[in-house]
């Protein structure tokens, strides 16, 4: 155990700051958990299954979102040190959060799965580790299990940072066995923090996360100078001043502390109740004699993929929006306004960062506050220049203007697929089929590859994923990062009931793609739409031209059909349920379409399957 009071300044020189880069179900968690145990920061009794992760849905999806952060420790030939393990979201659409905890460490782990080998989120991430000049210790988990292959992992590794195959260290966080020797290495390899002690106050905010009752709690890592209770702060980004109200070390619970000094790692709180007032990336310094320059990489979040969600229930309404206000006030990227479907009744046009943001806000929306909700196909951000020189951003596909457009620009991705090499052809194919660009493909062994695709973020998007496991079986993992605009070919395309738009299926797709998107929705709501007493038309148009069409058949429902003589009670029974049904139907012109329609239409469920290339099971 440290000498070092837990609770007052360390010398930077006897500090070092460090994360984990791992795949999901790699092992972070339970190695993590493994050095709380080791450092006596956890004790044996204590010891929770995955201390580190809180969120339930973090458990249940097995993914990390937000950071924790635990000071730990650990002495190595008798000097005694002080670790902070900064914990990264290891998911693709928080790279902006991943990006702001790596420039907060001096050194990273890199933990493969000893039985799996590394994948293209890791990949990526490493990368990015490699960018902000990390020392990176390569580390093998799960030598245990019988299907470990530590030394092919450890040539993989070796060739892509760089380094000798005995460099990589062997252990398994389930058992404990090489654990301590992974602490030894981040405190000989990784550097101490540097900084300037005398300079004013510069901490730089990696993460904050609203607590109900203590309001947002804002981790930071001082670069210069030092941050102390009761003095007065100021976010540089935004030059809004707070009182600081508490400073202090997580270990593992928070610990108030004297204040924090050049390369420590703790958490303040000011009481605000936002955590838009407290941004990752932002600097924070003194309220009087405070920094000049900022440090640098702040970036503001940025939605990058649209959806509109509205409650099934349209009475839910004002709870949908009650649960939205509350999830911002710890989610500063998700953005939201109301908006109305002629479809769907009232909603909310929302933006995330990517789609797991988006499903894991639903799921939490659905969850924490028991709403039942359809989502519409999400779309990104298009930029749409008309021929008298007028410029729109476009996120929602009924803001497509109607006037004559001069060109449209669409986000691309640069996408990185890892995959055993069989399924190198199933893989180019799909990206192709999305009008991917091939920029290089590299074998990291003999039976592994990774391809590297630019793609329009729109194709991403849209199941992309979905379709990518089950040519892969599951095996493929990807990454993409967004990457600049490109001009291209897009087209509103919109599907009538009866002559009738029905916006919640309107879309913007490449005008090569436009008819079989037209054909998929117009099939999938002819089969879903129950027969009415006249045909029904499905169609879809570009503009006023007609691409596709499928009709549905006339029918009268007959409801009494199966009563047989007059019992006139059971008569009205039956008319009265008949008209209860109506209730949950919305009705598009003449048609009335119950919602299960709608929630199936615009689930891509099943979708896969349709899409697979023949042949492969
Ligand atoms: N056999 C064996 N299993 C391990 C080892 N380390 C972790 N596991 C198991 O691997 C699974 C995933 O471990 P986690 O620690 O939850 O993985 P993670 O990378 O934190 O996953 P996320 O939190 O979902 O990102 C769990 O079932 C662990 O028990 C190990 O060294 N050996």
């Amino acid at each position: 155990m440290s000498s070092f009071a837990d609770t007052t300044f360390t010398p930077p020189e006897r500090i070092r700051n460090f994360c984990i880069i791992a795949h999901i179900d790699h092992g972070k968690s339970t190695l993590a958990d493994r050095m709380l145990q080791l450092t006596g920061v956890l004790e044996e009794r204590a010891y929770r299954a995955q201390y580190l992760d809180r969120m339930d849905i973090e458990r249940e999806r097995g993914i990390t979102i937000k950071a924790q952060n635990v000071r730990l420790p650990w002495t190595v030939d008798g000097a005694d040190h002080v670790l902070h393990m900064i914990d990264t979201p290891g998911h693709v659409d928080f790279t902006y959060e991943v990006s702001r905890s790596l420039a907060a460490c001096e050194g990273a782990i890199l933990l493969i799965d000893a039985a799996q080998g590394i994948e293209a989120q890791t990949l990526a991430n490493l990368y990015l580790a490699m960018e902000h000049d990390l020392q990176i210790i390569p580390v093998l988990n799960k030598i245990d299990l019988p299907a470990a292959e530590p030394d092919k992992y450890a040539n993989e590794l070796a060739h892509l940072i760089g380094c000798e195959p005995e460099d990589v260290l062997r252990v398994s966080a389930k058992t404990g066995e090489g654990v301590d020797k992974v602490l030894d290495a981040v405190v000989n390899d990784v550097p101490a923090p540097e900084g300037d002690a005398d300079s004013p106050a510069r901490a730089m905010i990696f993460d904050s996360v609203y607590d109900t009752y203590r309001g947002v709690v804002t981790y930071i890592r001082v670069v210069d100078g030092k941050i102390t209770p009761r003095q007065r702060i100021r976010m540089m980004s935004t030059g809004a001043t707070h009182e600081l109200l508490e400073v202090g070390i997580i270990s593992p619970e928070p610990k108030p502390s004297e204040g924090l000094g050049v390369g420590e790692v703790g958490y303040l709180i000011t009481g605000v109740k936002d955590v838009r007032q407290s941004k990752v990336g932002d600097t924070v310094t003194a309220e009087k004699k405070g920094a000049e320059e900022p440090l640098p990489g702040y970036r503001e979040p940025k939605p990058m993929v649209y959806s509109g969600l509205y409650p099934v229930d349209g009475s839910d309404y004002p709870l949908l929006r009650e649960a939205l206000d509350k999830l911002q006030l710890n989610d500063a990227a998700l953005t939201y306004e109301p908006e109305t479907s002629g479809a769907l009744g009232f909603g909310f046009r929302c933006g995330f960062l990517g789609l797991l943001h988006l499903e894991i806000t639903r799921a939490r929306l659905e969850r924490e506050f028991n709403l039942n909700l359809i989502s519409t196909a999400p779309n990104v951000v298009y930029e749409v220049e008309l021929e008298d020189g007028t410029e729109l951003v476009v996120t929602n596909p009924s803001d497509w203007p109607e006037g004559k457009i001069k060109e449209v620009s669409e986000p691309v991705a640069k996408c990185t697929v890892i995959a055993p090499s069989e399924f190198v052809g199933a893989i180019m194919e799909l990206c192709q089929g999305r009008r991917g660009q091939l920029g290089g493909m590299d074998y990291l062994s003999e039976d592994r590859v990774e391809l590297r695709y630019t793609l329009p973020l729109g194709e991403i998007v849209f199941d992309f994923f979905d379709q990518l496991k089950s040519r892969t079986r599951g095996y493929a993992s990807m990454d993409y990062e967004e990457s600049g605009t490109q001009a291209s070919n897009l087209v509103k395309v919109d599907i009538l009931l009866q002559g009738e738009p029905v916006d919640a299926f309107s879309a913007i797709v490449h005008r090569d793609g436009a008819y079989a998107y037209g054909t998929k929705m117009a099939t999938k709501l002819r089969e879903l739409i129950p027969r009415q007493q006249f045909e029904v038309p499905v169609q879809a148009a570009i503009g006023s031209r007609i691409i596709a069409r499928e009709t549905i058949r006339a029918i009268r429902k007959d409801v009494l059909a199966k009563c047989y003589g007059g019992d006139i009670s059971r008569k009205r029974k039956l008319l009265e349920k008949q008209k209860e049904g109506k209730k949950k139907m919305k009705t598009i012109g003449r048609v009335e379409v119950p919602q299960e329609a709608f929630v199936a239409a615009l689930s891509t469920d099943g979708d896969a399957k349709e899409d697979k290339p023949k042949g492969k099971k």
